[in-house]
């Protein structure tokens, strides 16, 4: 579990964060979303102690990162898949990870396996491509079995395979019972891997939902409906108040639920051959809820 409560942090006049409280729950993947500059990574340094609050805490298993004995053991991060030393070989900077935090060298073959570098072990980070860098760091943060993982934008730079291999493990980790919380801007991917979501915008919460919840709760009310009577349907729902457009072999009626549509049609004894609740993208869900977010700091800048 991660919780963070009342969380502040303030750069000179820049409120980065603010009053921010969440919890991020085992056994989930849990997506962090908001627009460039919204405070996340900076919400993630101070979980994971590179920063200091300006008021309030952040706890990974109810304690502050820093006082943990064996950070590599509690939780496992991907901050910056570039930051390891170009010049070392993978296995080394694996072996050198685990013998710095008390985990048994052969950890480091297993997380190799488990990443798909074995082959690449013996190669220099340096030469990685980025797809490898960002598995060296996945294979590193799972290095001391962790119980939390914390993820900034792992998928970056994999290519189509290795996003779909990284979805696969996190969903995998979170079904063991950890805990995975993870940013990225590419929406298609969140919408897949994350069951849960925390939006913050200006440094502030916008929404800590379930993914299905979220996308279902600002979709607005939109079906597909098929029907042998559709011209006369449509002009009965558009009487209603709901906007009516044309859609492959059938209707588009926004603006009225589908069991008010479906109500409708019973009472004028229209036969339906299809009747459909259209839900929006995540993508579309979260631009629309972020777009006062950003216009605010598209003004302040
Ligand atoms: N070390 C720092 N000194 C001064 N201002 C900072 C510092 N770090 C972040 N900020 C400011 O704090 C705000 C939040 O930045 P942060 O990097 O946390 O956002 P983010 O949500 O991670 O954005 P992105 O999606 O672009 O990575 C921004 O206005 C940023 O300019």
């Amino acid at each position: 579990m991660i919780e963070v409560t009342d969380l502040t942090k303030r750069y000179g006049n820049t409120l980065a964060v603010d009053a921010l409280s969440f919890r991020v729950r085992p056994g989930s993947v849990t997506g962090f979303l908001g627009p460039n500059g919204a405070g996340k990574s900076t919400t993630i340094r101070m979980i994971v102690g590179l920063d200091a609050p300006t008021t309030g805490t952040a706890t990974v298993g109810g304690r502050d990162y820093r006082t943990l004995p064996e950070p590599l053991r509690a939780v496992g991060t991907l901050l910056d898949a570039g930051a390891m030393h170009g010049g070392r070989r993978a296995r080394d900077h694996l072996r050198w990870l685990a013998h710095s935090n008390g985990i048994p060298a052969r950890r480091v073959g297993e997380v190799l396996d488990l990443t798909g570098l074995t082959a690449a072990a013996g190669r220099r980070a340096g030469e990685f491509s980025l797809g490898m860098r960002q598995r060296l760091g996945i294979a590193a943060a799972l290095l001391g079995d962790p119980a939390v993982l914390i993820l900034d934008e792992p998928v970056n730079g994999l290519d189509t395979e290795g996003i779909r291999w990284v979805r696969g493990l996190l969903r995998d980790l979170a079904a063991e019972g950890r805990t995975v919380f993870l940013s990225s801007h590419l929406m298609s991917e969140m919408e897949q891997t994350a069951d849960r979501l925390i939006v913050i915008g200006r440094g502030r919460l916008l929404a800590d939902t379930g993914m299905r919840e979220f996308i279902e709760r600002h979709s607005g009310e939109r079906c597909r409906v098929r029907s042998p009577e559709q011209v006369r349907l449509g002009g009965l729902l558009a009487a209603r108040g709901a906007d009516v457009r044309p859609d492959t072999g059938g209707l588009r009626a926004g603006g009225l639920p589908a069991a008010e549509i479906g109500a409708i049609a019973a009472a004028h004894g229209i036969v339906l051959h299809e009747l459909t609740p259209l839900l929006s993208s995540l993508e579309e869900v979260y631009t629309r809820m972020t777009e006062t977010a950003v216009e605010y700091r598209g003004r302040a800048a």
